[in-house]
């Protein structure tokens, strides 16, 4: 199946043709036929000598259409450009090509309609101008056929010649491509419901999947699909399809929307595109300057950042990044047309580099470095660019900036983790449930350095503001390094097998990190200890800066059996030891018996038997304590 559509000067002849070559009158619309002019997109279909069918999409040619034009040429595989013999090339002709050449549509036809009403000389002398003109754009190779509508010259070659043109056609890329439909038309049919059309791009789809509207994100599922009003299963990729939607209404869904199987596709406001400003544009395009972005069947107006220049001048190309005023749906190395408003015109061209970027600073070369290597396209190259030196980036995440498939990202990733050029590590789920493969965070080896030399410094800081702290809280490092939170877990661990830094549960400390007390500290611990030693059943207040108290209590060199109350371990041993000793063989004992036997204090009896139910040893019943 092919896509074919016309393009050309308002009245050359564009419906007229595409009725005599299809029998269907692609002017559908009563004030269409009234008026003898294309308003809107009419559609048609024929079926070639040899066999191919093809679907016309036929165009308005009428300077004010020119947006439902180009609502028209996305996704063609060939143009039919209709002139007028005896008219020639006209203004819309010309822009009409533009476009086609900005969009790179490379095969078509050049027809050139009303031969009837011209003589083979005047026919001659349109031929070699409109050669002329088609030099250096996409269809400057694209052959030429005269034909009348009127007394049907010429028709059987134009359709033995489009034949050979699509037979020569190569293969449709990204057919196994997350599939797209931009929508043309939206309307409902009584009985059906909601049916939307459009020239379905990539991918596949088939009767019963899900599918989701964006931008605005409603889903709905695909009742039925037709070719030409036949009922079909399946559509392939680069076909014209009538899709019957439930669970949609058809207010819900308009034209410029994009149809995508759920968790695939996302819109984006910013894209990085590579331009083409066109050599008859009215003037160069400015920094800053407000066009309309026509992309799929989508038109959204935009502000242009000239990343590597101060304007584009006619003729020229650059680097550009557009903010879009509402969100649109595209894929890297999709086609957008840019025009200005006042006057109404085509002023450039766009392809798209990067549909997810981060907002660039102008005038860096490394920015412009890597949309270079964007544009070329390795989708090894792609990944690597994308991930750059960036901290680990969900794989999902990675998967839709590159605009790969999941099965194609998949086997990618797996040779580039092979050849050691990309790092997996496993991500921590936090809320909500995660898409497939999103449990797998890519780094490159140099973004992992970059990560590992950025975990350092707060480490070493903190280790050098708590010395006799083991490690920092997890938390904290993850805030110092300013990571998602599903990120610190698979960092956290990598870091350790590379033997960076070492941790336990609460905390992450480097490798070799040893707390150790100051000889003046070591002393006062010493000091502490002995006094405590001299009365231990009800020892003093060890009297230590908290932070080597803390670390004392870690070296097990003291048993905190309250907020404030600390025992030798020895003691706390023997007193727990005798305490349930006590209660097996009597049943209960009081805080005055256990402060008696040791001759302690209450503070401290209380404090050990209030710690021994916690520690659930005992419990209490009434004033006294049991085996719990
Ligand atoms: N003599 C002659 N007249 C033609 C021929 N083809 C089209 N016409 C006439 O030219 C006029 C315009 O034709 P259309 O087919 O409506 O032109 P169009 O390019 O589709 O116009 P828009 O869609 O409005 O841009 C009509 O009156 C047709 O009858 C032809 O081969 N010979």
């Amino acid at each position: 199946m092919f896509v074919v559509g016309t393009a050309g000067h308002v009245d050359h002849g564009k419906s007229t043709l595409v009725k005599a070559l299809t029998g269907i009158d692609p002017d559908r619309w009563e004030e269409e036929q009234r008026r003898q002019m294309t308003i809107d997109l009419g559609f048609a279909w024929l079926t070639l000598p040899g066999g191919r069918r093809v679907s016309v999409v036929d165009v308005p040619g009428h300077e004010r259409f020119i947006k439902n034009m180009l609502a028209g040429v996305g996704g063609l595989d060939a143009a039919l450009l209709i002139i007028a013999a005896d008219e020639s090339l006209m203004p819309q002709t010309r822009e009409h090509l533009a476009i086609l050449d900005l969009l790179d549509v490379r095969h078509g036809v050049v027809v050139l309609t009303k031969a009837d009403l011209v003589d083979a000389e005047w026919l001659a002398l349109v031929r070699e101008e409109v050669t002329s003109e088609l030099a250096g754009t996409s269809l400057a190779d694209a052959p030429l056929v005269a034909v009348s509508a009127r007394t049907g010259a010429g028709l059987d070659q134009l359709r033995q010649t489009l034949e050979q043109v699509l037979q020569s056609l190569p293969p449709r890329a990204k057919a196994d491509g997350i599939p797209r439909l931009p929508v043309d038309r939206s309307f409902t049919i009584g009985g059906f419901g909601t049916v939307v059309t459009g020239t379905l791009r990539d991918g596949s789809l088939r009767v019963g999947d899900e599918v989701v509207v964006l931008p605005s994100g409603l889903t709905g599922r695909i009742r039925g699909l037709q070719i030409h009003y036949d009922k079909v299963e399946a559509v392939a990729p680069g076909t014209r399809i009538a899709v019957n939607l439930a669970g949609i209404h058809h207010s819900e869904v308009k034209r410029g929307d994009v149809l995508v199987p759920p968790g695939t596709l996302q819109p984006t406001r910013l894209i990085d595109l590579h331009l083409r400003v066109l050599p008859d544009a009215p003037g160069p395009l400015e920094q800053n300057c407000s066009l309309d972005l026509f992309t799929g069947a989508s038109e959204v107006p935009c502000r242009l950042t000239l990343l590597d220049t101060e304007q584009l001048a006619p003729g020229s190309s650059g680097w550009a990044q557009v903010r879009l005023e509402a969100p649109v749906v595209v894929v890297r190395d999709d086609h957008c047309i840019l025009r200005i408003a006042s006057p109404s015109r085509t002023v450039a061209g766009g392809m798209v580099v990067d549909p997810f970027p981060v907002r660039h600073r102008r005038f860096r070369t490394e920015v412009i470095a890597a949309l270079e290597t964007l544009a070329r396209g390795d989708p090894a190259e792609l990944v690597l660019q994308t991930l750059g030196t960036d901290p680990p980036r969900p794989w999902d995440e990675v998967a839709r900036a590159v605009g790969l498939p999941d099965e194609q990202m998949r086997s990618l990733v797996s040779d580039l983790v092979a050849s050691g050029r990309v790092l997996t590590i496993p991500a921590l789920h936090i809320g909500e449930k995660a898409a497939p493969f999103a449990d797998v965070l890519l780094v490159t080896p140099a973004g992992w350095q970059v990560l590992a030399t950025r975990l350092v410094p707060p480490m070493r800081a903190y280790h050098t503001r708590f010395p006799l702290r083991q490690g920092m809280p997890r938390e904290e490092l993850r805030q110092k390094l300013r990571l998602a939170p599903r990120l610190i877990g698979g960092i956290v661990d990598e870091a350790i097998r590379c033997q960076i830094v070492a941790a336990d549960e609460t905390s992450v400390w480097l490798v070799g990190h040893d707390p150790q007390l100051a000889a003046h500290q070591q002393r006062a611990v010493e000091t502490t200890l002995a006094a405590m030693r001299r009365t231990p059943y009800s020892p003093p207040l060890p009297d230590l800066d908290p932070e080597v108290l803390a670390w004392v209590v870690q070296q097990q060199m003291l048993v905190r059996i309250a907020p404030d109350l600390y025992l030798l371990p020895e003691t706390y041993a023997e007193l727990v030891n005798w305490v349930l000793t006590m209660l097996q063989a009597e049943g209960s004992l009081t805080v005055g018996q256990l402060r008696d036997h040791f001759g302690s204090t209450r503070r401290y009896a209380l404090a050990l038997l209030e710690h021994l139910d916690e520690r659930k040893l005992t419990r209490r019943v009434g004033e006294r304590r049991e085996l719990a």
